[in-house]
């Protein structure tokens, strides 16, 4: 998903601060292009998973990698898909090898093709029998909805789809492959789960060992990996998959990319991020029935966004009742001209109430500034954010009593944890279907080192290393 907004107004007469949460991560990967027409050549770049071909006409393949990459005699099989009845009807059931899907559909006449990745979908071929397949699910990091909608289409699509019948569920996260038994995914099990927030296998920060993992998945004899989690735990599907190449394992990796923040790249946007944006709303309409009703109202909303602003934005977009977006990408301040509090004492005098969105991770230095704080980290490596909302609403009541001498009404509302445990909406669970079934057609077809998910409305399979390219964290 990319915002293109460099300033807007999220109501008729209100100023809102700059918003520019640019994703220059996606221009750096091209590069000029000289080699003739059928002189592709497959270049390793940085790191093993990534695989690229580049045409003369400024084609260019974002190659996943192949288990025959490193198990060059491996045999293949016709899909089982060949013999479903539900596939009966359908034209075309498979995807062709040829198919793939352009990073950017708007170009210019004369600039050169682009960037490409592989179409998802079934293959004509597999690489492992059915009843030898052993797949594993683990989820990792922060919650979002539609986890379980992942998990349940996972277990349920190597079943119906592919007769795979012994599917484990790692508990816990990475750490619960080497510290928690495992427990058995039957359609039946995860049945229902979609219907509850959260997720059914449970999760966990930190406790990432390649080298234990990878002992473990061959301990196991696993042989597909799946693996639903955000930036971090790509960064962790993507070391497993390295180790797995190393040790020549016939283990296909593919990771599920989950994160409310919406911070993974390439993809147009993350799971969940609808129904999270869609709860936020509730949040929103609270705080600005709550402003209206009395004098001098302020609302601020606090949402999540570590270091990116999606839900903040999107659902101040779609609210329409909302004054003023605070995100991280796009600094602001507070006194002076042009600052918040001359902005909010405007809107308190033309409109008598304001609403205050902000993203969790806006205004992280000011707040750390007032409070003297030392930098905190969770047990993956991430910052520990401060309360931004908390300090805003302090700082706008300090201002307005004690220099303006003008009594408001502060109500701060922080929804955060109520919006990432629900249920995820009809639309996302379809996506959570989606992106599974590809995940689960991708390992079958012997694909590895791969995320899924949808490039300009079409799904597709990504370098793991790719996707993970989002901008460096602080
Ligand atoms: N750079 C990394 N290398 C390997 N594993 C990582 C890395 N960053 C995070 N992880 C692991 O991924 C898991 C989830 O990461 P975290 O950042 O908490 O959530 P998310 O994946 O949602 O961003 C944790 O188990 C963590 O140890
Ligand atoms: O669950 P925790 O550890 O309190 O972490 C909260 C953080 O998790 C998130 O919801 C999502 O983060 P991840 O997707 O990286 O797991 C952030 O928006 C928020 O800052
Ligand atoms: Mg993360």
């Amino acid at each position: 998903m990319e915002l293109s907004v460099s300033f807007f107004a999220a109501r008729p007469h209100s100023c809102v601060l700059p918003v520019v949460p640019a994703r220059p991560d996606l221009k750096l990967r091209r590069r000029p292009l000289t080699l003739r027409r059928r002189s592709a050549i497959r270049a390793q770049v940085s790191d093993p998973s990534r695989c690229r071909e580049t045409d003369d006409d400024g084609f260019v393949l974002e190659d996943v990698p192949h288990l025959t990459n490193f198990i060059p005699d491996l045999p293949s099989y016709p899909n089982p898909l060949h013999k479903s009845q539900a596939y009966a009807i359908v034209k075309q059931t498979f995807v062709s090898p040829e198919d793939v899907v352009a990073e950017k559909i708007v170009v210019r006449k004369d600039s050169p093709r682009g960037v490409h990745f592989r179409r998802a979908g079934p293959r004509e071929k597999v690489y492992f029998k059915s009843e030898e397949v052993r797949a594993c699910v683990v989820t990792c990091g922060g919650l979002c909805p539609g986890i379980n909608t992942v998990i349940r289409e996972i277990v349920c699509g190597l079943n119906y789809m592919y007769g795979v019948d012994d599917i484990l569920g790692i508990e816990g996260g990475y750490r619960g492959f080497y510290s928690k038994n495992t427990s058995q995914l039957t359609p039946k099990v995860v049945n229902d789960i979609h219907k509850r927030g959260g997720t059914f296998l449970r999760t966990s920060r930190g406790g990432h060992d390649t080298q234990k993992i990878v002992d473990n998945i061959q301990d196991r004899g696993i042989n597909q990996v799946y693996i639903i989690g955000g930036d971090g735990t790509q960064k962790g599907a993507a070391l497993i998959y390295q180790e797995v190449e190393k040790r020549g394992l016939q283990v296909a990796v593919a990771g599920i990319p989950k994160t409310i923040d919406n911070d993974i790249a390439v993809i147009d946007k993350s799971f969940g991020f609808d129904t999270a944006v869609e709860e936020a709303q509730r949040a929103i309409n609270a705080a600005h029935v709550e402003v209206e009703s009395v004098e001098n109202g302020v609302g601020v909303v606090k949402l999540m966004g570590r270091y990116s602003g999606f839900i903040a934005m999107f659902a101040t977009l779609a609210s329409r009742d909302v004054d003023c977006c605070l995100i991280p990408e796009s600094p602001f301040y507070l006194e002076g001209k042009g600052g918040l509090f001359e902005f909010v004492e405007q809107r308190l005098k033309e409109n008598g109430h304001v609403v205050i969105v902000l993203a969790e991770g806006a205004g992280q230095e000011y707040v750390a500034q007032s409070m003297h704080t030392v930098d905190g980290r969770d047990a993956s490596g991430n910052r520990l954010l401060l309360d931004v909302g908390l300090w805003l609403s302090q700082q706008i009541k300090d201002h307005f009593t004690k220099v303006q001498k003008m009594a408001i009404n502060m109500k701060y509302i922080d929804p955060t944890y109520m919006i990432r445990a629900i249920p995820s909406n009809a639309s996302d669970n379809i996506y959570c279907t989606l992106l599974a079934q590809s995940a689960v057609h991708g390992a079958m077809a012997g694909y590895t080192g791969f995320t899924v998910g949808p490039v300009n409305s079409r799904h597709a399979y990504i370098p793991i290393s790719v996707s993970i390219s989002f901008p460096a964290l602080p």
